[in-house]
């Protein structure tokens, strides 16, 4: 049941709510003890080599989707056509229905180049695409990993950057998603999500 509570700091009421039971399909006799791993921007870089590491554990079914604006289905050639491999053409800013139990969000573009191409869809992929893979966590069950970016901090004048420190941020930088961008999300639903920013030197 809701309960209201009082944030000490200023005084505001939030609703605190247990977090909702995963699926019922994940408990079901059809269910063979197989991680459902869903990885949004499979087919790039990063996501492509999370996928082989995933692939390995013969327990684990690997869903990816990507919508090839950076990534390549070469990345993934070795796992097309695996039984426990699926491969969807999808933009994350479109809601996406699948039963999984994991998410790894990392459908982005990642290098000035890409994301300047087009700053309005960026900023959709980054603010729509993040809220509809909150979304599916929340409405099958699943735990949720989100990738950030080292340039929420922009051009850093303190390193190493901790979670208290602003930055010199860009547009890029603020349009992805970081502990206070999902705070009010999470501590909503009281939901289980890690959020990682990438440094690259
Ligand atoms: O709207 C989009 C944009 C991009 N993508 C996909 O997301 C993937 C991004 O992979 P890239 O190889 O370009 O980039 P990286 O693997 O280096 O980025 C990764 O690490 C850094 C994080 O900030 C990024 O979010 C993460 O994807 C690509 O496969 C691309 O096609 C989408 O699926 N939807």
């Amino acid at each position: 049941m809701a309960q209201k509570e009082t944030n000490g700091s200023n005084g505001e009421h939030t609703t605190s709510r247990p977090p909702p039971t995963p699926s019922p399909l994940r408990f079901s006799k059809f269910f063979q003890a197989n991680l459902r791993i869903l990885v949004t921007g499979g087919a790039g870089f990063i996501g492509s080599h999370l996928v082989d590491k995933l692939m390995e554990n013969e327990k684990h079914e690997v869903i990816v989707a990507d919508n090839f604006f950076t990534g390549s289905k070469d990345n993934l050639k070795k796992w097309i056509g695996h039984p426990r491999f699926e491969l969807i053409r999808h933009d994350v800013t479109q809601p996406l229905l699948v039963e999984v139990d994991q998410i790894y969000h990392l459908a982005c573009p990642a290098s000035p180049i890409f994301y300047k191409h087009n700053p309005v869809k960026t900023i959709k992929t980054n603010v729509i695409g993040t809220l509809n893979m909150l979304g599916l966590a929340k409405r099958v069950g699943a735990r949720i990993l989100l990738t950030s970016t080292s340039e929420v901090y922009g051009d850093p004048l303190e390193h190493p950057q901790t979670e208290a420190y602003w930055g010199n941020v860009n547009p890029i930088g603020e349009g992805y998603p970081r502990g206070e961008h999902t705070h009010s999300w999470v501590r909503h639903y009281s939901w289980p999500h890690f959020i990682t920013e990438f440094e690259f030197q």
